[in-house]
This record gives structure tokens, C-alpha cells and sequence, in this order.
């Protein structure tokens, strides 16, 4: 049994673990959503879409609707303020320890804001590799009425990630931690290369 310092000790924030979280990462349309919900699946994580967190913060009626929406429509980021307060309360409320963060970091802002705020490193960061051809013809038959699924916003998104996206998956590949898939190919077979990346816990840069 152990002794009274060491249940202090056990209880306390020094040894508090931290959680396991892994990045997904892609361009609009290249499949991060579809896999993630595979991932859960089959390796115990909890899912948390930023997109989904801003969307459904809108639907809330919050005062930073309004802006959210706006920013969505114009397939401008979010400051990271707001996104990451929403992170961390998902995490949080999940009761979960392993995440999947899907659509963030989405530039250096959001990467650094997060990594300050929670002192959380990504184990890796899975990288959905696809076309722009083959992303524009997913999302517009997405179906969803997503407000920025319409090809006028689809274009700047296409610019955003460019410009800004890329180059966190840069930083990440630097650091070795970037595990990139070929998501170009239909569901089932990039779901394999998937399970390969998180049946081997992925020590490996394969970029
Ligand atoms: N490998 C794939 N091949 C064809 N269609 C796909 C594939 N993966 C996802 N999709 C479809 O493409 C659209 C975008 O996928 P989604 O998972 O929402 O991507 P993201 O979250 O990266 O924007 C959805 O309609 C989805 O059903
Ligand atoms: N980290 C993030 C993620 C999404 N967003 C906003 O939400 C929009 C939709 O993100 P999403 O991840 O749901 O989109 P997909 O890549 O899944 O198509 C983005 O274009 C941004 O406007 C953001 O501002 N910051
Ligand atoms: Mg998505």
C-alpha cells in the first residue's frame, strides 16, 4: 500500500498525466472527418472536430456567433482564442485521455496559442494528402448545408490552407511527427494505411 506522500504525490498535478492527442490534418474535403469517426471506432479516441465545435457554438446562440459564422462563410480562421476555449472544454467534458483533434491547428496561431495554453505536444499528426481536384468534388457533394461548401468559398479555403495550413504540417514534419496518408483513394483503403499508422504507434516520419 503506498504511504500517505506518495497518495499526495498520485492525486497531485506533478504526476497528473498528460492526454494522448493527435492531429488531423488535411485540406477542406480530404477525408478527416470520415476517418476520424473510423478511428474511434476501433482505437478507443474521442473525436473533437474544431469545425463542428464553431458550428455548434454558433447554433448556441453565443455572442461570438455572429463572428464565427462569418469567418466560416469566408473560410477565414477563427482566432485561436475561441477555438481552443472550446477544445478544452470538450476535452474536459469527454472523460476521455486520447484525442482526436480534427481541422486544428490550422495555422501558427492556432499552434502556438495551443501549445502555450496546455503544454500538450501532439504524439503525431496524421496528414490526409489529396488533390485539390478531388477535394472540390467531394465537397460539393457533401451535402451537408454547410454554408461553406459552395464553390466561391471552397476556392478560399483552398487559399487558406495553402498559405496557412501547410505550413504547420511543415512544422510538425521538422519535429518528424507527421504521419502522411494518401487520401486520394476510396474510404476502406485509406482507412488501412490508417490502422497501420496507429497499430504501429507510429515512431517513424514517413514524409
Ligand atoms: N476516401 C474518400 N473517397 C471518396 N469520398 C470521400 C472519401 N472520404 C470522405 N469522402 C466524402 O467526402 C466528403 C468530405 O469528407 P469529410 O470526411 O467531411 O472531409 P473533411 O472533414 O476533411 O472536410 C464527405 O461527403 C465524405 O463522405
Ligand atoms: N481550427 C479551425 C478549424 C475550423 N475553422 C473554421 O471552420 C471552417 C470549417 O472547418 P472544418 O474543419 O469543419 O472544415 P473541413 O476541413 O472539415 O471541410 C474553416 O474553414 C474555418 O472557417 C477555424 O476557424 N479554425
Ligand atoms: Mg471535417
Amino acid at each position: 500500500m503506498g504511504s500517505v506522500i506518495d497518495g499526495a504525490i498520485e492525486e497531485g498535478s506533478l504526476t497528473e498525466k498528460k492526454p494522448t492527442v493527435v492531429f488531423v490534418l488535411g485540406g477542406p474535403g480530404s477525408g478527416k472527418g470520415t476517418q476520424c469517426a473510423n478511428i474511434v471506432q476501433h482505437f478507443g479516441f474521442t473525436h473533437l472536430s474544431a469545425g463542428d465545435l464553431l458550428r455548434a457554438e454558433i447554433k448556441s446562440g453565443s455572442e461570438n456567433g455572429t463572428m464565427i459564422q462569418n469567418m466560416i462563410k469566408e473560410g477565414k480562421i477563427v482566432p485561436s482564442e475561441v477555438t481552443i476555449k472550446l477544445l478544452q472544454k470538450a476535452m474536459q467534458e469527454s472523460g476521455n485521455d486520447k484525442f482526436l483533434i480534427d481541422g486544428f491547428p490550422r495555422n501558427e496561431e492556432n499552434r502556438a496559442a495551443f501549445e502555450a495554453v496546455t503544454k500538450i505536444e501532439p504524439k503525431f499528426v496524421l496528414f490526409f494528402d489529396c488533390s485539390e481536384e478531388e477535394m472540390e468534388r467531394r465537397l460539393l457533394n457533401r451535402n451537408q448545408g454547410r454554408e461553406d461548401d459552395n464553390i466561391e468559398t471552397i476556392r478560399k479555403r483552398f487559399k487558406v490552407f495553402l498559405e496557412s495550413s501547410l505550413p504547420v504540417i511543415e512544422h510538425y514534419n521538422a519535429k518528424g511527427k507527421v504521419r502522411k496518408i494518401d487520401a486520394g483513394k476510396p474510404v476502406e483503403e485509406v482507412f488501412e494505411d490508417v490502422k497501420i499508422i496507429f497499430t504501429s504507434n507510429s515512431e517513424k516520419a514517413t514524409v
